[in-house]
């Protein structure tokens, strides 16, 4: 029964970049020179916190020429236990603008199609083709035009695609550690075949040597950086928008939006304009929520971190109907014809019953036997409502084996306890990447315990449970309420 059940992974560094590219003709640019001189004194001496980076105020300074910042602007830069962040520059009401960026500072699949590189990008996945913007324009340094922008990203984040292998030796055993090697795999090889196909033969428009951790630090930004929800913009990346760091305190996700607005002095255009969720003091710092849905292995994965809300900790499932099966295709049929497919995954998450699905899929792979017969035709369009429920005790009684096995295996590959590891915490001063080890682990362990005792629960009871042909006898009359058969009598 190996088959019947597998568990696998749910999905599928960096290097400092050198600023300066001779390759690039230089075009001095007097008038935002000159501005800058005398914002820069402004800026340092009224504005931002002294203790903000120098690149961090120059970006200021530059959101200011170019006409996204103004006096009225309720939020500035700061440094704060996230990195930099947004910070209140007066009281901010709940659901109050505190930024908008025109759509001509956005960095998106269109822009790029507009760029120099436009046309060798065409055919290329929209995040590739964002990648290599920015990575072209890290390298022009001072001949870019986003250099202020780009100047202020970090070289890289705690995301587990830049851990180390000691690092990843404390997320042995866990889902996250396959995935985190799974999307390794995938950026190398894109990374390769775009070496191939468009930086090397494009000598010129790449006349720089573009590194697979470059390729990493531009997959990096862009999972912790661009937004993806707004309205026909698949990926996007926003300057000044995308300082904003999350909150669990902040439950809602409607605090970005695209509307029409003034984009200059005579310009109208598509702003991105985003809210503060929560009502705010002079001060504090504004937060959002990047992704209710995501669990603590896609946070930490995308932005590297995770939340101690055990919410987030998930585990998935993946079932298969295996091809050896000899019921294979008509299972496939009913599982298709329920939206379903031959490998199917359920995120279970810590706390939440069972997800939709899950039962009927398993009690269908185990299908067999004498139960066999929900397979036949005559009952395809009845038989996902039959699985709802207990089939017949073996059918029952194997889910149950099959998913204690698997959870017994999955929890043999941790090298280390539930016990162990809270006392690691207790014991505090630990890295950003340790504590975050120790919290996906312990996650994934907590959710596998809980499944288990799910399935151990439900094995406990496989005697007094109900099963198909009991339902079916009392669905005819044919079952008395205390489960007596009732025998026809002639009256
Ligand atoms: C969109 S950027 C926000 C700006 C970022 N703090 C910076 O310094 O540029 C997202 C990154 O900020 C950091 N971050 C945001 N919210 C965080 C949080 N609640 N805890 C820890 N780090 C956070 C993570 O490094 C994440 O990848």
């Amino acid at each position: 029964m190996a088959s019947l059940f597998t568990i696998s992974p749910s999905t599928p560094s960096s290097s400092i970049l050198k600023t300066h590219f001779p390759f690039f003709k230089t075009k001095p640019s007097f008038r935002r020179l000159k501005k800058r001189s005398f914002f820069v004194n402004a800026v340092l001496t009224t504005e931002i916190d002294p203790n903000v980076p120098q690149t961090v105020h120059r970006f200021w300074e530059w959101l200011k020429d170019e006409g996204m910042v103004s006096g009225k602007t309720p939020v500035k830069p700061g440094v704060v236990p996230e990195g930099l962040g947004l910070v209140a520059t007066r009281d901010i009401g709940r659901n109050e603008v505190v930024l908008e960026v025109p759509r001509k500072f956005w960095i998106n699949p269109d822009a790029v199609a507009t760029s120099e590189i436009g046309s060798i990008c065409s055919g290329l996945k929209p995040w590739i083709s964002v990648a290599l913007f920015l990575l072209r324009e890290k390298f022009k340094g001072e001949e870019s035009k986003w250099k202020y922008y780009i100047d202020v990203f970090p070289e890289g984040t705690n995301s587990t695609i830049y851990w180390s292998e000691e690092e990843l030796l404390e997320i042995q055993g866990t889902q996250l550690l396959s995935t985190t090697l799974g999307v390794k795999e995938y950026v190398q090889n894109e990374f390769r075949r775009v070496e191939e196909e468009v930086i090397l033969p494009n000598k010129k428009l790449f006349p720089f040597p573009l590194t697979m951790d470059d390729f990493f630090w531009a997959f990096g930004i862009l999972r912790s950086r661009a937004f993806s929800r707004l309205r026909n913009q698949n990926l996007v990346v926003i300057p000044f928008a995308d300082l904003i760091n999350h909150s669990s305190k902040v439950t809602t996700e409607d605090h970005a939006h695209e509307v029409r607005g003034p984009a200059g002095l005579f310009s109208w255009d598509y702003l991105f304009q985003l809210r503060s969720p929560l009502s705010l003091k002079a001060g504090e710092q504004v937060f959002i929520q990047y992704d209710l849905n995501k669990s603590n292995a896609d946070m930490a994965l995308d932005y590297g971190f995770i939340e101690s809300n055990p919410d987030r900790d998930a585990f998935t499932l993946t079932l298969e109907i295996s091809e050896s099966d000899e019921f294979f295709a008509d299972k496939l049929d009913i599982a298709e014809v329920n939206g379903f497919g031959e490998t199917a995954y359920f995120d279970i998450k810590y706390g939440q019953s069972l997800p939709t699905g899950l039962l009927q899929y398993l009690r269908l792979v185990a299908l067999g036997g004498t139960d066999a017969f929900l397979l036949e035709s005559i009952f395809r369009n009845s038989v996902w409502g039959f699985l709802e429920l207990p089939v017949s005790r073996a059918n029952e009684e194997l889910i149950c084996k099959v998913v204690r096995n698997a959870c017994k295996s999955a929890l043999s590959g941790y090298h280390t306890t539930i016990e162990g590891d809270e006392k690691l915490k207790e014991k505090g001063n630990l890295s950003p990447r340790l504590e975050m080890a120790i919290g996906i682990r312990t996650g994934e362990k907590k959710v596998l315990q809980q499944i288990d005792d799910v399935f151990k629960d439900r094995e406990s009871e496989l005697d007094t449970l109900e099963y198909y042909q009991e339902r079916r006898l009392k669905d005819l009359g044919l079952v008395g309420e205390q489960g007596d058969i009732i025998f026809w009598e002639p009256k």
